[in-house]
């Protein structure tokens, strides 16, 4: 990529599609074009295909994607299958097409099987039974994997995979049913505060509702009260945790320095593994990133743990040795990024 080519980023106003923008900008690339949602949908066939047509972009950044926590996957199981593989379908074959010379797909770590060995290598892909509470966004995912692959393989075309552990950083998404658990936790732990100093004006902006009882009987609905916050399952499975401007620069890093081609003369074997973990290789277990969190913010009350909620996989740590060969390393650890993101949802958000 030089500073004047066309990039496309699809998803620019998420958590990682910003991160990337921002990126980009700060690298002093200068013909980036976007679309938001309700200007392009890209589960639509037709209006993909007409934007590649017009727009004619060399190089893409697949960061749009239906994308939530455990419960929205585990709910809205059919929404997650069908519009991950609408939307990439649509956007790698229109790639294709309309001759981009690079795309990025952006996968996840959820790709691996359930029970795979830690930490988790590329090659584990398709080598046993998958989590079940987030298997359709998975296997949306790892069809993404395999068109990319198959498109680089018969067509000769130079799209990359990366798989990105838990992501968190500014622009995700709060909201309390749908979000992944930093965010939640962030969130429900900074309301119990607020509540707890009965600072209900704060409270009652936060969730924009007309009074403290609606938001105290919403919140309750969640286990937030001034005394205590509810977390979900049994606090034991581990998470490793990304801050999403570290891997907007992994993105880009890759995309500036890697391409399929590079993996020509390797064998079979690693020829069907080409994507590329993007993660931390620390992970720690939900119980402790709930205390960090409390500690944060500054809650005085007691975290509960409602094992009627799911676990889901019990670990997912990624083996980060390729993406560490190729010269990247992470730069924000946990506790310093928990304190960033919780000041920008205090200026942005709260
Ligand atoms: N967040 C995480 O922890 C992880 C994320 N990933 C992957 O990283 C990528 C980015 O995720 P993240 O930034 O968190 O997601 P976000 O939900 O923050 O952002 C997704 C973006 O995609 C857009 N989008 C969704 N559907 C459509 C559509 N039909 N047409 C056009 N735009 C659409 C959204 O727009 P709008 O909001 O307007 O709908 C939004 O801007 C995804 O592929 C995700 O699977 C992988 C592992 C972990
Ligand atoms: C990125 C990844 O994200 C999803 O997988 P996940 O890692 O299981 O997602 P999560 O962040 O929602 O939960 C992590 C853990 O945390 C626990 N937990 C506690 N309390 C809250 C809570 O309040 N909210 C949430 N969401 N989880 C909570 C929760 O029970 C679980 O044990 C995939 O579906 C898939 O989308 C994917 O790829």
């Amino acid at each position: 990529m030089d500073k004047s080519s066309k990039i496309y980023i699809a998803g620019h106003r998420g958590l990682v599609g910003s991160a990337i923008l921002k990126n980009l900008q700060n690298r002093g690339y200068k013909n980036i074009i976007t679309r938001t949602h309700s200007e392009l949908d890209l589960a639509n066939q037709t209006q993909v295909s007409n934007f590649f047509e017009t727009e004619k972009p060399e190089y893409v950044f697949l960061a749009a994607a239906k994308v939530g926590g455990i419960v929205a996957n585990n709910v809205y199981r059919a929404d997650f299958i069908y519009e991950n593989m609408m939307i990439q379908n649509n956007v790698i074959h229109q790639s294709y097409i309309h001759k981009v010379k690079k795309l990025m797909f952006l996968g996840s770590t959820c790709i691996y099987p359930k029970n795979a060995p830690q930490p988790m290598k590329e090659e584990y892909l398709l080598t046993d039974t998958l989590e079940y509470t987030n298997e359709p966004y998975a296997i949306a995912k790892i069809a993404g994997i395999k068109m990319c692959e198959s498109y680089n393989i018969q067509y000769g075309t130079n799209f990359v995979s990366v798989m990105p552990t838990n992501l968190y950083g500014p622009n995700d998404n709060f909201d309390l049913e749908k979000s992944h658990v930093l965010p939640a936790l962030i969130r429900k732990i900074h309301l119990a505060k607020l509540l707890s100093e009965s600072n209900f004006e704060a409270v009652i902006k936060d969730l924009n509702v007309n009074t403290i009882e609606e938001a105290k009987t919403y919140l309750a609905s969640f286990g937030v009260s001034e005394t205590s916050v509810e977390i979900w399952g049994t606090g034991n499975p581990k998470r490793e945790f990304l801050w999403s401007e570290d891997m907007a620069n992994a993105c880009v890093f890759i995309m500036e320095n890697r391409d399929f081609k590079d993996t020509y003369n390797l064998t079979e074997k690693e020829i069907r593994n080409t994507h590329i973990n993007i993660g931390t290789g620390q992970d720690i277990s939900i119980k402790e990133l709930a205390n960090i969190i409390k500690e944060i913010v500054g809650f005085k009350g007691n975290l509960v743990f409602n094992t009627t909620k799911p676990d889901g996989t019990m670990r997912k740590l990624t083996d980060v040795s390729k993406l560490n060969t190729l010269g990247w390393k992470h730069s924000v650890e946990l506790d310093q990024g928990i304190k960033k993101v919780y000041q920008w949802y205090n200026l942005n958000f709260s």
